[in-house]
Parts: C-alpha cells; sequence; structure tokens
C-alpha cells in the first residue's frame, strides 16, 4: 500500500458516523458481512479498477471496519458527486419482511412529510409511520430512480457546502441542468466522465461478479478538478447480493417481484446518453 498525502477526506451522502479516515490514504466503513464479501471478490474481478482497492477487516475501539482506499487522495481539490445507480434501492428480502413483520418508521415519515405533506396516507397519517419499503418507493417515483434507473444523490464542489436538495430532481432537464451546474458546463469534464462510464458499461459486460450479483442501492462516485482530471468509480456494495446458481439477470429488464432485476445497466445507458446530449449542446 502506497503512503498517500496529504490526507482529506469529504462525505457527500450516506449514513453519518459509518466512516472514519485511516492512515495512508485509507478509509474505514462500519463493518458489513456482505460489503466484505463482495470487496474480496471484486479484487479479482475485471471491475477492480473500478471499485476502491479494498485491504481487509480492522478493528479500532472495538467496532469493525472494512479498510478501502480513499479515492479522494487521488485528486487535490476534488468535485465530488454521489449518483446511486438502479432502478430499485431495496432488496426483495426487505419487501418480503415488511410483509411479514411490518414495522412502520416515524422518522421516515417524517422525511416524506418533510418533502410532501400531502405524501402519507390516511393510516400513515394515523400511526405518524410509514414502512421502510413505502419509504423507499416513494423516494425512487419522486426522483429519477424509476423513470431514468438512477438518481443524483448530492454533490460537493471545493469550498462550497454539500449540495443535497435533488430528492426532487426527477425529468431528463432537471438531471441535465444539476449535472450541468456540477460539471460547471465543462466539455472537458463532461468528455472524461462520458470516456470512464462506457469502459465501465464494457467492463461491466464482462464481469463474472456483475453477472452474478444482484446490485441495490450502489453508487458512482464520481470525482474531478478543474484541472480536468475526472474519475468514476463504484462504492457501496452493502445491498449487492449473490443469486442463486443458475440464476441470471441482464441488468436492464423491468423488474417485476421475483425477478431479481436492479436496473444498473438500464440507469448506466440512460445516464451515459444524457451526458452526450450534455456534451453536443455544449457545442452548439
Ligand atoms: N472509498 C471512498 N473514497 C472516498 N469517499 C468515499 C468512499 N466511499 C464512500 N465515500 C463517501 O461516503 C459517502 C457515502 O458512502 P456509502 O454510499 O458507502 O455510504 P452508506 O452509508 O452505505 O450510504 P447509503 O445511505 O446509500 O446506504 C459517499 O457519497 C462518498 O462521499
Ligand atoms: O436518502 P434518505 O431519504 O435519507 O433515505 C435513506 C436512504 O434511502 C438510504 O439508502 C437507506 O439506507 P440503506 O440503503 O442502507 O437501506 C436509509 O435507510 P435506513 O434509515 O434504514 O438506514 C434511508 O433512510
Amino acid at each position: 500500500m502506497t503512503p498517500k498525502t496529504p490526507q482529506q477526506w469529504q462525505q457527500v451522502v450516506g449514513h453519518e458516523g459509518s466512516f472514519q479516515v485511516g492512515d495512508h490514504g485509507t478509509l474505514l466503513k462500519k463493518f458489513c458481512e456482505g460489503e466484505q464479501q463482495c470487496y474480496v471478490k471484486l479484487m479479482a474481478d475485471h471491475l477492480r479498477p473500478f471499485v476502491p482497492a479494498y485491504y481487509g477487516v480492522v478493528q479500532k475501539e472495538n467496532q469493525d471496519y472494512n479498510m478501502m482506499e480513499n479515492l479522494l487522495t487521488n485528486f487535490s481539490s476534488p468535485y465530488i458527486m454521489d449518483c446511486k445507480i438502479g432502478s430499485r434501492t431495496y432488496l426483495e428480502n426487505e419487501l418480503q419482511l415488511a410483509r411479514e413483520r411490518p414495522q412502520p418508521r416515524h422518522d421516515m415519515f417524517e422525511k416524506m412529510v418533510a418533502v410532501d405533506p400531502g405524501a402519507p396516507t390516511a393510516e400513515e397519517q394515523a400511526q405518524k409511520g410509514v414502512l421502510k419499503s413505502r419509504y423507499m418507493q416513494w423516494r425512487e417515483t419522486l426522483s429519477s430512480t424509476t423513470t431514468l434507473g438512477f438518481r443524483i444523490e448530492g454533490f460537493k464542489k471545493p469550498n462550497e457546502d454539500c449540495q443535497t436538495n435533488f430528492k426532487k430532481t426527477k425529468s431528463k432537464e432537471q438531471v441535465m441542468q444539476a449535472l450541468s451546474d456540477f460539471v460547471e458546463s465543462k466539455r472537458q469534464i463532461v468528455w472524461g466522465y462520458l470516456r470512464q462510464l462506457k469502459q465501465l458499461r464494457q467492463v461491466l459486460e464482462t464481469s463474472d461478479f456483475f453477472k452474478t450479483h444482484e446490485v441495490v442501492g450502489s453508487s458512482l462516485l464520481f470525482l474531478h478538478e478543474s484541472s480536468g482530471k475526472t474519475g468514476v468509480w463504484m462504492i457501496d456494495f452493502a445491498k449487492t447480493v449473490a443469486l442463486p446458481p443458475h440464476f441470471s439477470v441482464d441488468h436492464r429488464s423491468p423488474w417485476v417481484e421475483g425477478n431479481r432485476e436492479d436496473g444498473y445497466l438500464w440507469g448506466l445507458d440512460n445516464l451515459i446518453d444524457i451526458l452526450n446530449n450534455m456534451l453536443h449542446s455544449y457545442n452548439t
């Protein structure tokens, strides 16, 4: 592991308190066994260049962590964006669990009401709670997850606060507007991202890992700096699970319960199309 300096890290979105900055350009994420298994397999897969390097499990103050590469150390003054890829953000077994043991969540009710006071049903209003699966589906349809197969979770520019106000960014035009803001309408940056996303798509089509896994709730982390340097990595495999033997998905077909489709490639196709449109619009 090559020591890298300076050590810097900023979290754009995701659970608070899950991360710690480690030594030598590493990042520690609270241990999740499923995620560990994915990283171990990914280190031996064609996808390896598109994921943070994984260094194993470490313990700190009685907490286990997965230790990985802090991707920000490759950049001096990074612009950072997190896009959640796929047409679905919850696992099929989460739906099953919600049916068997419904547990209305007050925190999710509050988050829902904060965005749209009219969104909860009469029953949800009465119990001041919503099921997680219902909340996640509501978030998907409110944003571009259902219609485009990806959504912008947030971004951060150097010396500015994080922007995370994208829950209602849904139409192609709204998404383009937000992406243009992130890249500050710079042709070279869009071009760099497009090149890397197309490479990623090619590698995904040949990856054994991707062939055999349902990839849900995973993000692409976009990093660039004003010099024109760009990079894209797949992160967050906490809800990426191995498919049963001989079970296959094409990552593009619509999801119906039981088919395990995640819409990952469909979302990536749409994201590439949108960036292509942006590139052409900057020409004129
Ligand atoms: N390897 C990495 N290098 C640099 N930054 C990272 C890395 N992994 C994660 N991050 C930062 O942390 C944020 C959250 O990461 P991640 O999606 O893994 O967390 P999470 O808590 O599992 O999220 P979710 O709420 O989607 O479950 C990302 O948006 C990014 O800003
Ligand atoms: O973005 P929001 O609107 O804040 O909603 C959260 C987001 O969907 C996370 O992806 C999800 O964690 P998982 O991906 O791990 O399910 C979390 O569930 P949680 O509260 O149960 O952690 C939600 O609260």
